[in-house]
Formats: C-alpha cells, structure tokens, sequence
C-alpha cells in the first residue's frame, strides 16, 4: 500500500491555522492507513500460523507480527504526538494504543517462551542515554572512594522487621573513620552520576503524560522474564524507570535489611513484596532460562509487583534485595546481565572477620545450626567458612557484567554516624531518586540481640557478651592473614573499576583488624566486636 501525498497533505495550506488543521487531519488518516496495513499483517501472520499448525509453543517469533506492533506503536506515537490536543483524538489514541498492546502482548507470549527454550538471549544493545550515563558513572564513580563499602544480605521478615525496627533505632552506629575531603568528593561525584542515571531512569522529574509509553503498553501483560526484556529496547516517558530497576544484591550480614527497608520508605521507591525474594537463585538456579513459567509470572506480579508498578506510570524504582546474588556473582553476574542489561546493581561489603562472626551467630540465633552448635570454638567455626568464601571472585564478576551499573557500599561507613549521610545521599542521587527523602538515617535492622530476643533469650540479649567474640591473639592473627589476600584484590578492583580508592578501602579494614588486636591484654587474650 502506497500513501499518496497531495497539496494539502504536503502543506500546501497558506493559513498557519489552516496548516495545522489540514496537517492533523492527515496525520489522522495516515495513522489510521498503518493500522489497517498492521491488522492485515496481523491476520495474515495468524493466518498462516494456523496453515502450519504452528502453536505459541512452537512457533518461532513471527517477523510479520513484530513489523505488526512496530506499526502499530509507530501509529500510537503518532497520533500522540499530533492529536495530543486535538479534539476526538484521544479515542483515536486509545484504539491504536490498546491495539498495539494486544498485538504486543500475543507477539511477546510467543517470542518469550520459545527464546527460553532456545537458551541465551541476545544482549540488548545500550540506548544512548544508557551509554552516556555509563560513561559518566565511571567517571564520577573515581571518587567514590570512602563512600564505597561492602557486605552481604540479609533474612528478617519485613512484618517482624518493623515491629521491632523502632525499638532498635536506639543503638548506635558503630564509629568508623575515614577521609572526610575523600567523602565530599565522592559525595559531589556521586551527584553527577545520579544526574547521569536520571538520563536512564528519568526518576525525580514525573510527568504526566496524556498516553503510555510504548515501554508501558509493552509492559502490560507481561508474565515471563523475555517479556520484560522484550518491553526494554522501547521509548519511556520522562521520568520512567526501568522495571525492575535495580537490586541489592547481598552479601549476608551486610546491613542489606536495614538499606531495603530504608529505600522502601521512599516514596519513589517500590519495594519488592518479600525481602530476600532469592527468585534467581532457588526458582531458577541461577541459569535464568531455567526459571519455571508459573514462577516467572509470580515474580513479575506478586514479588516484584508490576502491576502496581504500572499504576504508578512507572514512576517508582522497583527494587529486590537477595543475599545469595552477591556471594554467587560468577554464576549470576553475566546470565542476569544477558537477560537484565539496564538493571542497577547496590552491592554492601564488610569487613570479612566481623560478617563471618556475624552469619555464625545469626546461624545460631536463628536457625539453631551452623558451626558454634558442634561446640567448636569461633575462631575454628571462623577460620573454616573464612577459607572457603571470598568476596573477589563473586564480585569481579559483578563488576564485569555490570561495569559502570554498580553502587559499591563500604559496610562501615554505611553504618557510621560520620559518613552514613553521605552514603545514603549518594546512592539515592545515583539510583536517579529524591537524596532528601524519607530521611539520611539508616536505622538499625536484624541484629543479634534482635534475634536472642525473638528467641526469648531476652538476658543474653541485653549481655555485654552478646556481641564480644573471645580469641587468641595469634588466632585473630591468622584470621586476618586468611583474609587479608581476598579483602586486597577487592580494594584493587574496586579502584580499578572506579568505585572506591583501593588504598581507603585497605585502610578501613586494617583499622578494624588492628582495633581487635589493641585491644588484646598482655596474656594474649583478645575480645573481637564485630565492626
Ligand atoms: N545502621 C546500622 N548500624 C550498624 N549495624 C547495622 C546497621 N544496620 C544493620 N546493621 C548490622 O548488619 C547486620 C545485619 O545485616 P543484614 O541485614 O544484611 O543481615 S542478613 O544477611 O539479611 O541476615 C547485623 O550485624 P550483627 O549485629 O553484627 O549481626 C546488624 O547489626
């Protein structure tokens, strides 16, 4: 079908009134040509699959119904885009929008659960904005330096998290140091990768837009991972995140509860419904062509609630936060970014010996197992799970998949009075939300005495002990040898990749390390405070 263009479609009108009314006109019926043309290709395409006995299982992803949507989001964009005031215009709107939703949403059912039979999906090519905010990252993120930090994830129910949430915000944050001018550096750095990520995400600038996007109207419907991937390489509104937007991904013991519970109280934020969701790695094991169908639609809407995502014009930044992602980076890393290319990754590490100690006791508290219940002392429990874990591996893997998507968060100085404000500010300017909102105080979440509480061991709870770890001297020594190689190639990374000053980093640790051993009494006898 060809388009004849006459005199008044070309703009032959005098009249800058006439112009427009003669060039909406046409506009109209050259949107409502490529709808017929769309829904010819359409039948057709059904038509044919029909011939061939071609079922949604079997059938590769028809050419003719991607040209079909292509046509028909074109056609939605332009009726937007010229009868956005127009009078009767809307229900043009509407009609090719709901129509290209339809078409979209059959097109993606197929598309989506034949790439999945057929493994690795193709990377999405990064938009422009995307690459730019990238590079921008990299650069602002060289003086991340002291904000940056580590640790691991994080189990307490959410119902239970906040009963208790207010009666733990009284404990203090324990002290940490670090270079106050590294900090504001990084702070103002920081602010220019939020600006850059605002680029993507669009988030702290809401508009209000007469129609969906075309990434919205993708979005509708979507049950299986490819969907949403699918619905990725489309235009968004000024404004609208990617969904999901971004995750925390672990590792255990790294104050991951307290930072999703914080984030979750910002109203620019849509927290997943479960915290520690694991979708990856128990649904799909971390292969992401592996994740049954009916659990991929249960992520989607109940975990990471897309529906309501929807209904917020996509003006939320939908988060989860699972700890098991960041200590199995080299698996996860490379299959998420293939699947999840646009996705922000906050990444929280400690100081290994005290996150060691840390999980040993929640084991304990907890789940009533682990390496203290066999009667074996801290420093064997410590020195057998120190040997067999590293942050290194997982998280060069992270930064290889991701590189220039990662927020990395130094534990210590996200829980320092000196430096948490700072930390807080950052991530959200960078995570392209309001750095003000709902507050720059962490609060405190999922602590041992918390669990010795909910145990009923309220004395013990509220014991100096409860949280002082004996050792030898020449124990803690060793522990800090087994460490030390892994916490340096993460301080090397970590300035390599932009993120942190490797030097600061060191220097954060070997602060906590020396801390422990001055305080060893002259028999050798040393008391570990996890930091
Ligand atoms: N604001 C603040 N200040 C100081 N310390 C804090 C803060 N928030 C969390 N925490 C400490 O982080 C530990 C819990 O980490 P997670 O929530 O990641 O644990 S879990 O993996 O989800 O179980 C847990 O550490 P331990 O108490 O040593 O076990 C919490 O006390």
């Amino acid at each position: 079908m060809s388009v004849v263009c006459d005199n008044k479609c070309c703009g032959g009108a005098k009249k800058p009134e006439r112009t427009l009314r003669t060039a909406t006109a046409c506009a109209f019926w050259l949107s409502i040509a490529i709808i017929l043309l769309a829904r010819s290709q359409l039948a057709s395409t059904q038509h044919s699959n029909k011939l061939h006995k071609c079922d949604n299982d079997s059938c590769s992803a028809p050419h003719s119904l991607r040209g079909a949507q292509n046509l028909l989001h074109a056609a939605a964009h332009h009726l937007t885009q010229q009868h956005r005031h127009a009078a009767g215009a809307s229900a043009a709107v509407q009609l090719v929008a709901d129509e290209a939703a339809d078409v979209g949403k059959r097109q993606l059912d197929v598309t989506g659960k034949k790439q999945l039979q057929a493994g690795p999906i193709a990377q999405k090519p990064r938009s422009g904005a995307a690459a730019s905010a990238g590079g921008s990252e990299l650069q602002a993120a060289a003086a991340q330096q002291q904000v940056a930090g580590t640790h691991g994830g994080a189990d307490e129910d959410s119902a239970a998290a906040a009963s208790l949430a207010s009666s733990e915000q009284g404990r203090p944050a324990p002290r940490h140091e670090g270079d106050a001018a590294a900090v504001v550096a990084a702070h103002a750095a920081i602010g220019a990768q939020g600006q850059a990520a605002d680029q993507v995400a669009g988030g702290g600038q809401p508009s209000q837009p007469s129609a969906p996007s075309p990434y919205q109207l993708a979005l509708q419907g979507c049950s299986d991972l490819l969907c949403l991937q699918r619905a990725s390489a489309l235009d968004r509104h000024p404004g609208q995140f990617m969904f999901p937007h971004f995750f925390i991904v672990g590792w255990q013991k790294c104050a991951t509860t307290s930072l999703f519970f914080h984030l979750s109280q910002h109203p620019a934020v849509l927290q997943s419904s479960q915290k520690e969701p694991e979708f990856f790695s128990n649904d799909c094991g971390y292969s992401t062509a592996d994740c049954a169908e009916d659990a991929q639609k249960r992520y989607i809407s109940k975990t990471l609630r897309l529906e309501e995502a929807l209904e917020g014009d996509l003006q939320r930044s939908t988060v989860e936060a699972s700890t098991h992602y960041g200590r199995n980076g080299h698996l996860l890393a490379h299959p998420l970014h293939e699947l999840m290319p646009w996705l922000k990754i906050v990444i929280s590490m400690r100081e290994p010996i005290s996150r060691g100690i840390s999980m040993l006791a929640h084991q304990l508290d907890k789940h009533d197992s682990g390496c203290l219940t066999s009667g074996k002392s801290t420093f064997h429990c410590l020195e057998r799970s120190l040997t067999k874990e590293g942050y290194a591996k997982p998280f060069q893997a992270w930064l290889e998949a991701y590189p220039g998507q990662i927020f990395l968060i130094q534990y210590e100085n996200l829980t320092s009075s000196e430096h948490q404000v700072n930390v807080l500010h950052g991530l959200k300017h960078w995570l392209g939300i309001d750095p003000e909102l709902p507050n720059n105080d962490l609060g405190i979440r999922n602590t041992r005495e918390y669990h010795l509480k909910r145990k009923g061991q309220l004395a013990e709870a509220e014991s100096e002990e409860a949280n002082s770890w004996p050792m030898e001297r020449g124990q803690y020594e060793l522990l800090v040898d087994l460490v030390r190689p892994d916490a340096q190639k993460v301080a090397d990374l970590a300035a390599k990749y932009g993120l942190a000053d490797g030097k600061v980093w060191m220097r954060n640790w070997e602060r906590e390390w020396q801390g422990t051993l001055d305080r060893c009494d002259e028999d050798g006898a040393c008391i570990v405070f996890p930091s």
